[in-house]
Parts: structure tokens; sequence; C-alpha cells
């Protein structure tokens, strides 16, 4: 009998769940039967032409990098048939403090997640209901950052940040419990941020020596205002969850028991929504704060997009075919 590898087993298994879920998100639309007589809410009449989000229970599997390493600070999982990819912080002893090690490793798998065409949405959170992240691990800052397993000092949390930024799709921000420092610098960083209500976030950079002049301060900014955001840096004061909405710091505040369940249902509102569309919007909302280096990003998916068009394929056969391009035929639009 032929012997079938671990890998054509997994995508057996995705693309059987991918089947049931499918019909289950079918069975759902058909099987309430009142979805033409649902009140005039605006979701309710999106949900006419769209059909209702799935709500089944999300199945997570283990998921790993092309290393050949394996995760140690972090956890890194994909849901079944979904196109949803889990990368959780594994420290809770320390409050999900991240270690170089730890940003290490959320590089490798935020990479896969990218690389994995089957992803479309990342979510990014903290293990246990205390914390979400508490930043750097303060019992190994030295005089030049954090120190990594040959003691030298890191701060390579700012790399992760634009890693965050950079990639082409959509990354929640799941947050349960403290979202503190360099932590509640990277909730900021990702696209959106779903809140358990018992959410605190806070820096304490001026209290504890620290400060981040970079995204930490200028995407607050633009998030919070210039007033808010030196209020939350200058005082160093704690949020809850919902000042944090007020704030427009976070999307939406959900009970604790319902984060996960939430934040699987933004994530499949925005999987229905087409790929192409959100890289280049994620890409066209970060350009102005990221300058060139957005710019570059914006225009980058531009060329992308070009590629795929018979006029910019006209140019490279052109070439292929030593002959004289002939753009003619391309209108010059008003
Ligand atoms: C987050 C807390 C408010 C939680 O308080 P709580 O009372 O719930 O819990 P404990 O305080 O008892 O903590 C339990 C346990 O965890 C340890 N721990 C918690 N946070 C950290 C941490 N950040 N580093 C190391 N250890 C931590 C704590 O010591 C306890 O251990 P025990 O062994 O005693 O059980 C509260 O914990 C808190 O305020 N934590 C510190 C928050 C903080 O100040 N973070 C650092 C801010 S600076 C920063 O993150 C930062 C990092 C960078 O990489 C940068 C890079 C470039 C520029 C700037 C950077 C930057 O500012």
């Amino acid at each position: 009998m032929a012997q079938i590898s671990q890998k054509e087993l997994n995508s057996l298994r995705r693309r059987v769940a991918s089947v049931a879920n499918h019909l289950l998100s079918a069975g759902s639309t058909s099987g309430s039967g009142s979805i033409a007589l649902s009140n005039a809410s605006m979701n309710d009449s999106y949900h006419r032409t769209h059909g209702k989000v799935p709500t089944h229970p999300v199945v997570w599997e283990p998921a790993f990098d092309d290393s050949g390493k394996k995760f140690i600070d972090i956890i890194y999982a994909k849901a079944v048939g979904e196109g949803i990819a889990k990368i959780t912080i594994n420290r809770p002893e320390r409050r999900n403090a991240f270690r170089p090690q730890t940003i290490k490793e959320l590089m490798r798998a935020f990479n896969d997640a990218r690389d994995d065409a089957a992803v479309g949405v990342i979510i990014l959170t903290g293990k246990g209901t205390d914390a979400f992240c508490s930043g750097g691990d303060q019992a190994l800052r030295t005089k030049d950052g954090y120190a990594d397993d040959a003691d030298i000092g890191r701060l390579n949390v700012l790399d992760l940040q634009i890693q965050i930024r950079r990639l082409p799709k959509p990354i929640i921000a799941m947050v349960a419990g403290y979202a503190i420092g360099g932590g509640h610098v990277l909730h900021m960083v990702c696209d959106l941020t779903i809140a358990a209500d018992n959410a605190v976030f806070g820096q304490t950079g001026p209290k504890v020596g620290s400060f981040d002049a970079g995204y930490g301060s200028s995407i607050m900014s633009r998030l919070i205002g210039p007033k808010k955001a030196r209020e939350m840096w200058f005082l160093t004061r704690f949020y809850t969850a919902s000042e944090a909405e007020k704030m427009g710091l976070v999307n939406t505040v959900v009970p604790l028991e319902n984060l996960e369940k939430e934040t699987v249902k933004w994530c499949r509102e925005i999987l229905r929504n087409s790929p192409a569309a959100i890289r280049v919007l994620k890409s066209a909302l970060n350009a102005v704060d990221d300058g060139h280096a957005g710019l570059q990003e914006l225009g980058g998916n531009a060329t992308l997009l070009f590629y795929g068009t018979e006029e910019g394929n006209e140019g490279k056969n052109a070439y292929l075919q030593r002959r004289r391009p002939d753009f003619s035929k391309f209108p010059r639009r008003p």
C-alpha cells in the first residue's frame, strides 16, 4: 500500500476541514431561515447578500517553520482549513515579557505565516488571561539592550515592529490582561486590537528608565492624538479596556470568555474579502506614517498588480522576443 507523508496528510486534513467548514457555514445560513426577515440593522442587510459569518468552533493545529528548530518561547498554530495563524507569546510566569529569543521566534513564525499562501489573517496574543505582553524582560536588561544567549544586548523588538507593519496580511492583537511597555507598543503596531474586558493598557518607560521614541510614540500619537499620547507616556498611567476603547486604542472590547470567539469572527469576516484589496489597503493606511519605506511598500504592490496585466507583459515579452514593445493598444486613461 502506498505510504502517505505527514505533509500530504496535513494537506488532506486541511481540505477535509475546509469542505466541512463550508458545509457548516452553508447550513448555518440556510438553516436559520430568517435571513430575509431579519431587522434592518446594517450588518443584517450585509448578511442578506453575503451570508452569515460561520460561528463553528475553530480547530487549531501546531504549526512550524522550515528552520527545523523548535519554538520555546512562543506557541505557533494554524486553524485547520480556515486561513488563520495564531502566534502566542508563551512566558506567562513573566506576564509574557519578551527576551531576544522570544522576538527571534516571533519573527520566524510571522515569516512563515507571511509565506504561507493559505494564511490570510494572523492573530498575535499572550498565553493565559493575565497578560498579552509586559514588554522587555527587565531581568535581562543590560547597558545595551536585552541580553541574548551570547550575552549580547538586543533591541530586536524594533525589527519585529517593522515586520508586523510590512507584512501584507492583517495582524490582529488579541489582548487579555496587561499590555504594558514594549508589549503595549506591539498591540499598537498590529492592524486591529480586540480586547477582553480585563485588559489593561499602559506605558511604563519613564518609570523604569526606558522609552520607545519610534513607533511607540509616533503611532500612539496617530491613534489617540498628541495630547493623550503625552499623557500616556509622561504620567505612565494604566487604562482599562473601556477607557482604551474610548481613546481609539482598541477596536472593540468583549467579555474575556468570548475573546477568541470574537477574534476568530473578525478573522473570518476579513477572509471573505479580497486579499489583494486588503493587502493594498494595509500598505496605503501605513504609507504616510512609514515615509519612504511606506511608499516603497505601497509602490511594490502597484508593481505586483502591474505584472499581472497585459500591458506589463507586453514589455517583458518584447524583450524576450527581441522586438520593439508595442504599447499602442493600451489606453491612456483620463
Ligand atoms: C505587567 C504588570 C503590571 C503585572 O503586574 P502583576 O501584579 O499582575 O504581576 P507581577 O508584577 O507580580 O509579575 C508577575 C511575575 O512576572 C514578572 N514580570 C512581569 N513583567 C515583567 C517584565 N517586563 N520583565 C521581567 N519580569 C516581569 C514579575 O517580576 C513577577 O515575577 P516573580 O518572579 O516576582 O513572580 C507588572 O508585572 C509590571 O509592571 N511589569 C513590568 C512592566 C514594564 O515595565 N515593562 C518594561 C517596559 S520597557 C520595554 O518594554 C521596552 C522593551 C524594548 O525592547 C524596547 C526597545 C526599544 C525601545 C524601548 C523599549 C522598551 O521600552
